[in-house]
C-alpha cells in the first residue's frame, strides 16, 4: 500500500539561506501528523513543496504514489491543501469561492451546492453568504479555507496552521471534522505550535529543525515518554534561549 504522502530528499534553498535541507518523511495512510519545529524551521516551505505549490530545489513528492510535479493531475485530486497565507479571490463572498473551487475541480453544480450549504453551516460561516472575503476575520479566512480543502472530499489534507486565529468553538468543531476525516479513512498532515493540539489530535510527529527532520514517528515514540514540549525543546536545543530574560523590564 501507498503511504498517503512520501518525502524524500526534499530541499530548497532562497538566495544563499538554505529553508530546507534534505527531509525524508513518510505519512503512512490513515495517519494524523503533526509538523511542528521553531519559526524559521521551515515547515511552511516543507509542505508547500509536498502538494506542488513550490517547486523543490531537489527530491520528491508522492500522494499515494503520484508524483506531484510529474504527475500533478492524479497527486492533486487526492489532496485537499490549506497553504499559510491563504491567496483567496478577495472580491468573491465565501459561497462564491466554494462554488468557484469546486466548478474548477470539475464537480457537478448540484454537488458543489449541497457540500457549500453544509460546509457553511457546520462551519458557522453565516456571515459568508454575503460577506465579501476581503472583509473577513482571519479567523473566518482560516475557516473558509479549510472548507475549500474539504469540498472534494480529499485523501489527503495537508493544513498549514489550521487553528491559528480561530476561536475556540470553532476550533472545537474543525477538530471534531479532522478526527471524522480520520476515522473515515482519510489522513491528514498539520503544522502547528501548540504541543498540547498535536498531542490532543495526532497520532504521528515530526519535528523539523533548521531544514531537517529532527525526529519522526508514532506520538508515543518522538515523545519517548516526556511531554511533547519538553521533548520538541530539547530536540531543538530550545532551553536556553527559552530561558533568556531582559533583565531592564524587571523594576
Ligand atoms: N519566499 C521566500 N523568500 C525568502 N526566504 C524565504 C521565503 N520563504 C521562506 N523563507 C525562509 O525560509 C526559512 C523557512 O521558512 P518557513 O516559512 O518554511 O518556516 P516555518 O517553519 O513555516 O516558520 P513559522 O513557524 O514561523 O511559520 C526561513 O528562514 C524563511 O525566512
Amino acid at each position: 500500500m501507498h503511504a498517503a504522502l512520501s518525502l524524500t530528499g526534499l530541499r530548497k534553498s532562497f538566495g544563499t539561506s538554505r529553508a530546507v535541507d534534505g527531509i525524508d518523511l513518510v505519512v503512512p495512510p490513515g495517519a494524523f501528523l503533526g509538523l511542528v519545529g521553531q519559526n524559521g524551521a521551515g515547515k511552511t516551505t516543507t509542505l508547500s513543496m509536498a502538494v506542488g505549490l513550490l517547486r523543490p530545489d531537489a527530491g520528491r513528492s508522492l500522494v499515494f504514489g503520484h508524483d506531484v510535479w510529474a504527475a500533478p493531475d492524479e497527486a492533486k485530486a487526492l489532496i485537499g491543501v490549506l497553504p499559510d497565507g491563504l491567496a483567496m479571490p478577495e472580491r468573491l463572498t465565501g459561497r462564491e469561492v466554494l462554488t468557484y473551487q469546486g466548478l474548477l475541480r470539475g464537480m457537478p453544480r448540484s454537488m458543489v451546492d449541497q457540500r457549500a450549504d453544509e460546509l457553511l453551516g457546520v462551519l458557522e460561516l453565516d456571515r459568508a453568504e454575503k460577506t465579501l472575503v476581503i472583509e473577513y476575520s482571519t479567523g473566518m479566512r482560516k475557516k473558509i479555507g479549510l472548507a475549500t480543502a474539504l469540498l472534494h472530499a480529499p485523501r489527503l489534507l495537508v493544513l498549514d496552521e489550521p487553528f491559528e486565529a480561530v476561536d475556540p468553538v470553532s476550533a472545537a468543531t474543525i477538530k471534531t471534522i479532522l478526527r471524522g476525516f480520520v476515522a473515515g479513512g482519510g489522513s491528514i498532515v498539520l503544522s502547528s505550535h501548540v504541543m498540547a493540539l498535536v498531542e490532543q489530535l495526532c497520532d504521528h510527529v515530526a519535528v523539523i529543525d533548521r531544514g531537517k527532520v529532527a525526529a519522526a514517528g508514532s506520538l508515543a515514540h518522538v515523545q519517548d515518554g516526556r511531554s511533547l514540549e519538553e521533548r520538541f525543546v530539547e530536540l531543538v536545543e530550545g532551553e536556553s534561549a527559552a530561558a533568556k530574560e531582559l533583565t531592564w523590564l524587571s523594576r
